[in-house]
């Protein structure tokens, strides 16, 4: 597997405080948006890292309908072609008309383009965008440029580090 990090020479470090405040303050956008009455009729979390803003999402505007889409990035030779490997409840969801979609970010736009195909009329929210892939998202709240590599709490761990000036 190649190392995504590697072309990123800028990094854009998230905890969990921040993440808060970013879902929020992408929650009080979204708020009164949705196409009946300003309602949205449910949240669907693309896994895994839209979770943990979509339940924060979903707090905020009071959406007790949550549902999630997998979606995984397979390796074909150099090319990565991404598919569903889990749907949410078709029923529910229809064409997205109604339906908050929510990712903790937009990189190059692939995730989403197979998330947009399954459900066109919805609404995509991601926290942080990138430019590559920013035109597919309806409201986000934080850009970054495309060479930033965005580290999130989960993925991170407290660490001791050597004192500048070691003995
Ligand atoms: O716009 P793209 O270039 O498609 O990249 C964005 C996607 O990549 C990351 O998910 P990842 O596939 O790493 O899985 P995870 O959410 O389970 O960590 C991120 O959470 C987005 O879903
Ligand atoms: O943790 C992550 N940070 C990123 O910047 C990114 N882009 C795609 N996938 C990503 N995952
Ligand atoms: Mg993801």
């Amino acid at each position: 597997m190649t190392d995504q990090r590697l072309p990123h020479e800028k990094g854009f470090h998230v905890s969990w405080d921040q993440l808060h405040r970013d879902a929020r303050a992408l929650a009080w956008r979204l708020d009164g948006q949705g196409p009946e009455n300003g309602e949205w009729k449910a949240v669907v979390a693309i896994t895994r890292g839209g979770m943990a803003p979509a339940m924060i999402v979903a707090r905020e505007l009071d959406i007790r309908t949550v549902d999630t889409i997998s979606v995984k990035s397979y390796n074909h030779q150099a090319q990565s072609e991404p598919v569903i490997i889990k749907s949410p409840d078709m029923d529910l969801v229809g064409d997205g008309t109604g339906v908050l979609i929510v990712d903790d970010l937009v990189d190059t736009g692939r995730t989403l383009d197979v998330v947009i195909k399954a459900m066109p009329k919805a609404h995509i929210a991601t926290v942080y965008a990138k430019p590559m892939g920013r035109d597919r998202v309806n409201s986000y709240v934080t850009e970054v440029s495309q060479d930033t590599w965005i580290f999130f709490p989960w993925d991170m761990a407290l660490q001791y580090v050597e004192p500048y000036r070691g003995t």
